[in-house]
């Protein structure tokens, strides 16, 4: 695989913010955190909809469809391992099979960067993410796909592509020709490329596969924020950054459907997605409202009668204080926990930006949680700042605030020297690098969790 996506701003941004002298990130190991980050994850996961299904089902039907799926394309060897995952009973993983002998085709298309992330995590070539495809290339055919990793394969392109630098992501199927994706004002979409086996390994996993109220494609992470902040019947969550839904989706299944879970997001065409989602799974819990989520607490004027303050389910924005049983804070970043990395063309200022947001956040977070209630703050980027460094300023900046554990445990402790003690490097997750490894709770996207609870009574400091 390539160099961490040709961005040299990053790859300083990381060795400068990450802990001097820490035995865990010494030169080597980011380099071996760059290279991490720039292979895809050897397992997929699916989330269940456990309203209406089990994981075990699941699995079966999936391993079916997996099975069918080879045949048809004459590879009735490639056998998938399906499973249910042993901690978390609505986690089913599917291990990648080894294609690294995969040969390409002689006609190759070329791809733009995410899509190419997204190939080699599963997906099918959608029309949009086509950049070059040679003339004489026929729906029908099988050819190679190749992601053009610096940007400069220019869209139309009809030649055999020799300019930039590619990578070899996989083969499929030909679904759509040139007159279909180029032709004047047509904006096409669908499936242009079916894909049959990627270099990664991964099953390639089409909308067909699974019918969509059954399950969710969702990191493991992902998952596992929904366990820690481990949602109650007829509670009240906020979900503060919540589009397009997963976790929220999951928080509702969780518990039951029952209660009341409010999803902000500040941009309201995420905010349709996050509807769509719910009545995929046809939840009644979930109401979702486009608000800027650091000016959601209504800040009450004048004395307020704490018997009052409970009385009511929050109906909409801005939220008193102490409104919610649970929240979930999964905050905007730099996402560079995303794997695989072909490109990314984040600055270093806007590295640096994240902080501020997050705190900010958090800030209205700390006042919407009820006293004795449960925060859990997450981010999928592998950054210090955005990570063990919010802790630690939680910590410094709330009183009222404790750092617990957050179970179950599947990912890493916190970073040496971020700063953390010994006991609140162990409360957190991070997962990625220096824990890495083979399985499924290690070779995951890079994410970081932390579960605070505000304290009933505030000690006099
Ligand atoms: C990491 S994504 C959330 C993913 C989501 N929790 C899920 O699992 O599907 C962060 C989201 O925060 C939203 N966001 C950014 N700033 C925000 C703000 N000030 N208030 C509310 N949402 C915000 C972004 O639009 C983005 O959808």
């Amino acid at each position: 695989m390539t160099r961490f996506m040709n961005n040299l701003e990053v790859e300083l941004f990381l060795k400068q913010e990450l802990p001097e002298n820490s035995e865990e990130y010494s030169g080597s190991q980011i380099e071996n955190l760059l290279s991490w980050l720039c292979t895809a994850p050897r397992f997929t996961t699916f989330r269940v909809n456990t309203l209406v299904t089990t994981a075990q089902e699941v699995c079966e039907l999936i391993a079916s469809r997996l099975i069918k799926q080879a045949a048809t394309q004459g590879r009735s060897l490639a056998v998938f391992n399906v499973t249910v995952h042993p901690k978390l009973p609505d986690t089913v993983i599917i291990g990648s099979l080894d294609e690294t002998n995969l040969k390409p085709q002689e006609r190759e298309i070329i791809v733009d960067a995410t899509c190419g992330a997204a190939v080699l995590r599963g997906a099918h070539v959608f029309a949009p993410g086509i950049m070059g495809m040679p003339t004489g290339v026929h729906c029908g055919d099988t050819v190679s796909v190749f992601a053009d990793i610096v940007g400069q394969c220019k869209k139309g392109f009809q030649k055999h592509y020799t300019q930039g630098s590619k990578i070899f992501l996989g083969n499929g199927i030909v679904h759509m020709e040139r007159k279909h994706l180029y032709a004047k004002d047509l904006k096409p979409v669908g499936v242009a490329i079916e894909m049959i086996a990627t270099v990664s390994g991964c099953p390639v996993i089409g909308a067909d596969c699974l019918s969509p109220n059954l399950a969710l494609l969702q990191n493991l992470p992902s998952i596992l924020c929904g366990h820690v902040l481990s949602p109650l019947e007829n509670e009240v969550i906020l979900d503060m950054c919540a589009a397009p839904g997963n976790k929220t989706t999951h928080l509702a299944m969780l518990m039951g459907d029952q209660g009341v879970i409010i999803a902000l997001d500040k941009t309201e065409s995420k905010v349709n997605n996050i509807v769509k989602r719910c009545q995929q799974f046809s939840l009644r819990s979930v109401h979702a409202f486009v608000y800027d989520s650091t000016k959601s607490v209504h800040i009450m004027t004048g004395p307020q009668d704490p018997q009052e303050q409970h009385k009511s389910v929050p109906q909409g924005p801005p939220f008193r204080q102490e409104s919610f049983d649970r929240i979930l804070l999964d905050a905007p970043c730099s996402a560079l926990g995303q794997r695989p990395q072909l490109a990314n063309r984040i600055t270093a200022n806007q590295l640096k930006s994240y902080p501020s947001l997050q705190r900010k956040l958090f800030q209205s977070a700390v006042l919407l949680l009820r006293p004795g209630g449960t925060l859990i703050y997450s981010t999928c980027t592998v950054t210090v700042g955005e990570n063990e460094g919010l802790v630690l300023w939680a910590l410094e900046h709330f009183s009222n605030l404790e750092l617990m554990p957050t179970v179950p445990v599947l990912g890493g402790p916190g970073l040496k020297g971020s700063g953390l003690t010994e006991e609140q490097r162990h409360c957190v997750q991070r997962f990625g690098p220096p824990l890495v490894g083979n399985d499924f709770d290690r070779d995951t996207v890079g994410f970081f969790i932390a579960h605070f609870r505000k304290k009933t009574t505030v000690g006099i400091t």
